[in-house]
């Protein structure tokens, strides 16, 4: 494998991305540099592999060494990291004036279009206020891109350090040795989108919302909050950003990247609308240069590259994951949000099915559960279907997940991938539309 040394300027990043079987090695030989705002430290090499892009990106300069083939490598100076320190800087004074009079610090909602940067932007705000001792709360409200878990979550995590370089936010579930933070808390959701549910989404929101508030009791509320969503294409009929931003108690809004949006939202939010209580700021944020688009067919790749980090490690410490069967008689699946209508063929063109919100209803094993990807929810199984049809699954946490490997209907039993070894407990799964399949 071949090694290219590097030279970045004062603030100017390089820029990579990696195709999927592919992987690269990066080491610091001098200056500094970051990740997405967590240091590079200078003896350690970094792994990225499996369709990732990033930049390193350096204040003062630096040279790096680059080992293996990238499918783009170039070095940018024109960064908006000046814009992404500024934000940092002024959330980082309403922190220290909160801790003064205890009262809550900043809560930003980023949104902006898809692929525009928001979860980058979320990681170096994030990292950057870890590292000068803060702890915020991370909200995830982007299902199709979940940070910190598998596809189709929604989640709150307490970032106390540093995004861990490798690992990404799912380092906050799998910490390395460096030392653990809290577990975050998870929602099974189940879709990709907000607007495939929407009844289901807002009322997941209401739960982080109430988690952010337990854990704020505790922890203090100075640090904030941090939210990131997932990328609008139409934010002037999204309903789901109102009730996130009214839930959450929302204090600023940064619109990454599209002066549409931008006035939009100053116009729904902004302060010059005295009838609201109390008013959010919106403010425009350049979209980083770097910031990938990513075709359907990649986001897929990525869906399936997150499942697979779940189940075996997402930083360089490997998971290990079991195989285990569990007969149909202790199951009790369950699925938020049931079809309620016609099926799709008779649909006008274009249209897609709407779910029905909330309700909750049992699903019999047969074989389309087949490389389903369940959520194993901290509740006990009820023992019988009409007492399974009576729980208020919406809401349940998830203490993990678990991928169907294999139907079988004759036996009537399922075999399950776990990242847990052992008899799979009796809880309540829940059902969502992820699926995954193991290659090897
Ligand atoms: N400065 C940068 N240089 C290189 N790659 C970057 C940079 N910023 C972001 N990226 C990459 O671009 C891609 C899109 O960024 P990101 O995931 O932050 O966007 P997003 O707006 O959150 O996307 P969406 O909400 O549509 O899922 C990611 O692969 C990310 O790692």
């Amino acid at each position: 494998m071949s090694t290219k040394e590097w030279e970045l300027g004062p603030g100017s990043e390089f820029r990579f991305e990696v195709d999927f079987k592919k992987t690269i090695k990066v080491r610091l030989l001098s200056g500094q540099a970051e990740y997405f705002g967590t240091e590079l430290g200078p003896e350690a090499e970094y792994q990225f592999s499996g369709g990732e892009n990033g930049a390193i990106f350096s204040w003062n300069g630096c040279k790096i060494s680059v080992t293996g083939e990238c499918s783009s490598a170039y070095v940018a100076d024109e960064t908006a990291m000046d814009a992404y320190i500024n934000v940092h800087v002024a959330l980082q004074q309403q922190r220290a004036a909160a801790h003064v009079s205890n009262h809550s610090g900043p809560r930003v909602m980023i949104v902006g279009p898809e692929d525009c940067g928001k979860t980058a932007l979320a990681r170096i705000l994030l990292t950057y206020a870890a590292r000068q001792g803060e702890r915020p709360l991370f909200v995830d409200l982007d299902p199709r891109d979940a940070s910190v878990s598998v596809p189709g979550t929604l989640s709150v995590a307490a970032v106390s350090q540093a995004v861990d370089i490798e690992a990404g936010f799912m380092g906050l579930v799998q910490p390395s040795s460096q030392g653990a933070g809290e577990t975050p808390l998870v929602w099974q959701f189940g879709y990709e989108q907000p607007d495939a549910n929407p009844a289901l989404f807002n009322a997941l929101v209401d739960c982080a919302a109430s988690a952010v508030t337990r854990r704020q009791k505790t922890d203090g509320a100075a640090s904030g909050l941090i939210v990131d969503t997932r990328g609008f294409s139409d934010v002037a009929r999204d309903q789901t950003i109102d009730h996130a931003v009214q839930a959450l108690r929302i204090t600023a809004l940064l619109v990454v990247g599209n002066e549409r949006m931008h006035s939009v939202l100053a116009a729904r939010f902004g302060a010059s609308d005295s009838t609201k209580s109390e008013s959010v700021t919106v403010l425009k944020i350049p979209r980083s240069g770097g910031a990938v688009d990513r075709s359907p067919a990649m986001r897929q790749q990525l869906g399936a590259r997150a499942v697979q980090r779940y189940f075996y490690g997402a930083g360089r410490e490997r998971v290990t994951s079991f195989s285990t069967v569990v007969p149909f008689d202790d199951l009790c699946i369950l699925r938020v949000g049931v079809d309620a209508v016609a099926p799709s063929s008779t649909l006008p063109l274009g249209e897609t099915r709407k779910l029905s919100g909330t309700s909750v209803s049992p699903v019999v094993p047969d074989e389309s559960l087949a490389h389903s990807v369940l959520a194993v929810t901290s509740a006990p199984a009820p023992d019988d279907a009409e007492a399974a049809a009576n729980v208020d699954a919406v809401g349940l946490q998830v203490v993990g997940f678990v991928n169907v490997t294999k139907v079988d209907m004759e036996k009537r039993r399922l075999i399950v991938l776990s990242p847990v070894p052992g008899r799979l407990p009796k809880q309540v799964l829940l059902y969502g539309n992820t699926r995954w399949m193991e290659t090897v």
